[in-house]
């Protein structure tokens, strides 16, 4: 099988229980949306093949277990991760406050080289529902905690509307290459996954 010189990007992906750091994830990589809940164990990870300016990229997205049972097995994956998306659901209020404990946790974990400048995402998820009536946390708020912590890009998207998943993503990707160093490893050709043309809209990212 044909190789070709490519670099590999990880993701980690973390949030409460039911946020939709699943659904995200499978709505990026397969275009696909499930309403039944099926909690993730430990972790797990898909990939995407990207293409930036002439160069490939393999992006490899850590689904990790919201519920604290399942917590503990996740956290040996943070270590080596180039992007953190902290998730929430713009309808729970407490799925917002717990950003910051997920943010320091990944920090202690993970031990990144520089954690001032460490590059982290936030998605606020499930825009559509109840036609957005249900929303207790609003842009402004939300946009005002990833201001205080160092203008992390922030993104309000539907997994299951496909809302702003693929722009998000797209920024997580540029945000995770620029902590990576000039280093480049081999993987197998893989199938680039065709972009649906989903409706995107950036709330915040300067990338
Ligand atoms: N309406 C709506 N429902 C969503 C959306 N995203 C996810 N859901 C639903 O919310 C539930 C939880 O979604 P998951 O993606 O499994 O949540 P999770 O954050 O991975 O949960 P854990 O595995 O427990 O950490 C499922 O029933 C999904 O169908 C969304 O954007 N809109």
């Amino acid at each position: 099988m044909a190789s070709r010189r490519r670099m590999l990007l990880k993701v980690i992906i973390l949030g409460d229980s039911g946020v939709g750091k699943t659904s995200l994830l499978n709505q990026y990589v397969n275009r696909k949306f499930n309403n039944q809940y099926k909690a993730t164990i430990g972790a797990d990870f898909l990939t995407k093949e990207i293409q930036f300016e002439d160069r490939l990229f393999t992006l490899q997205i850590w689904d990790t277990a919201g519920l604290e049972r399942f917590q503990s097995l996740g956290v040996a994956f943070y270590r080596g991760a180039d992007c953190c998306v902290l998730v929430y659901d713009v309808n729970v209020a407490k799925s917002f406050d717990d950003l910051n404990n997920w943010r320091e946790e990944f920090l202690i974990q993970a031990t990144p080289s520089d954690p001032e400048n460490f590059p982290f995402v936030v998605l606020g998820n499930k825009v559509d529902l109840d036609g957005g009536n249900s929303r207790v946390i609003s842009e402004k708020t939300a946009m005002a905690w990833c201001v205080s912590k160092g203008n992390i890009p922030h993104f309000e998207t539907s997994a299951k509307e496909g809302f702003n998943v693929d722009a998000a993503f797209e920024c997580i990707a540029k945000n995770a290459l620029k902590n990576e160093p000039e280093e480049e490893i081999y993987l197998p050709e893989t199938i680039d996954v065709v972009d649906g043309g989903w409706p995107q809209k950036s709330t915040s990212c300067e990338c």
